[in-house]
């Protein structure tokens, strides 16, 4: 079903490039969603991209609590190809015009291919921009607040599978030592909670001996006999035959597109493997990210809206039980319900 408000489709006028800027629903506010500088076979393909996520952006914020929608920015690149500075800056400055034609209707932020820098690129042709640096007046790195969002979700669901919010003497297997993953092992190290980690990066195995926890190869990490399972690296790690190897209790981690289709959600769930929907779970990169520059709102704010990602998921996890569906179908729905 077409369910999108708005599209623009443009050959950016200082770029030559594809241009698409989807907004997929203003219900509740201003759309939300970063912009992609990505090669695509086909600049289709782009298209297809930004309305699959600029639908998920409306069901993220919907709910993360927050008073937006979702949107998405593309710029799609011939495969191949590398822009050079210039083009950069100028597919940068056709994305920014789009987006200041909608009005206030969208702002975006940093996605695949883009950072903070490219955020003031952008803010040279609209203010309809979040997430440009701090020392340009941002917010800055959003991994912070997207690790604490991450320990808020486990708490739930340490709360909901062994009935205490305390991860203290828990198990976690952390996959990605990354930006987050690496905040996320330090918290629950810190928790007092028992840690298997893995990176592809041999480097991070020093923040592993410093927190005192098992360093495994990424295969093990991910089949480690664990109360619960972090995915902090890529996505696509939930698949028929991982699933059929868990050995944990549940996942829950701040990677997007953990399940590599959606029917995966219920291989998870005929396992009784308990599993957060990542959409929920890293709900605290957008909350950070814009709570400051778009939302003029406090620390304190900012940390309720942190901790609700808790309360969230705990509704989640008790409608998806008393109407005997998966997690991530109560998510849809329930984001669905917010959003109307
Ligand atoms: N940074 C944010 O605020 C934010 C917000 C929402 C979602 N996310 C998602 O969280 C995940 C991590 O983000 P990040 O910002 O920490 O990224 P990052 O690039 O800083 O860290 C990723 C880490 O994973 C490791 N890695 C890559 N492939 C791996 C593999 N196969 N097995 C084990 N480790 C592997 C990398 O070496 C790196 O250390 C991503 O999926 C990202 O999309 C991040």
């Amino acid at each position: 079903m077409f369910s999108h408000e708005r599209i623009i489709i443009r050959r950016g006028p200082e770029s030559g490039l594809p241009i698409i800027v989807a907004v997929h629903s203003t219900a509740l506010g201003t759309a939300l969603g970063g912009c992609r500088l990505k090669a695509y076979p086909q600049w289709q393909d782009g298209l297809a991209d930004a309305l699959r996520l600029s639908a998920a952006m409306t069901d993220k914020c919907a709910l993360a609590g927050l008073p937006n929608g979702g949107g998405k920015t593309v710029i799609a690149l011939p495969t191949g190809a590398t822009p050079d500075p210039g083009l950069r800056v100028a597919a940068l400055h056709d994305a920014g015009s789009v987006i200041e034609e909608l009005g206030g209707h969208y702002a975006t932020g940093p996605d695949v291919g883009t950072g903070p820098d490219d955020m003031v690129t952008i803010g040279h042709r609209t203010n309809h921009v979040f997430c440009r640096p701090a020392g340009a007046g941002g917010s800055g790195d959003s991994s912070p607040g997207t690790a604490a969002g991450t320990v808020a979700a486990l708490r739930a669901v340490c709360r909901a599978r062994f009935g205490s919010t305390d991860p203290a003497g828990r198990s976690f297997a952390v996959v990605g030592l990354g930006r987050v993953g690496g905040r996320v092992a330090r918290l629950l190290a810190e928790s007092g909670a028992k840690l298997v980690v893995a990176d592809v990066d041999p480097a991070k195995r020093s923040l592993a001996d410093e927190l005192g926890a098992t360093w495994a190869t990424p295969e093990e990490a991910l089949t480690a006999a664990v109360d619960v399972l972090v995915p902090a690296a890529l996505g696509g790690l939930l698949t028929p035959t991982s699933v059929a190897a868990l050995r944990c209790a549940a996942v829950a981690g701040p990677a997007n597109n953990q399940l590599d289709t959606p029917a995966t959600a219920d291989l998870l769930h005929n396992r009784d493997i308990l599993w957060a929907p990542d959409y929920v779970v890293s709900a605290g990169g957008v909350i950070s990210a814009t709570a400051v520059e778009l939302h003029h709102e406090s620390p304190q704010q900012v940390t309720a809206r942190l901790d609700a990602i808790a309360d969230t998921l705990t509704e989640v996890f008790a409608s998806a039980q008393r109407d005997g569906v998966t997690p991530s179908a109560a998510a849809t729905a329930e984001a669905r319900r917010r959003a109307g």
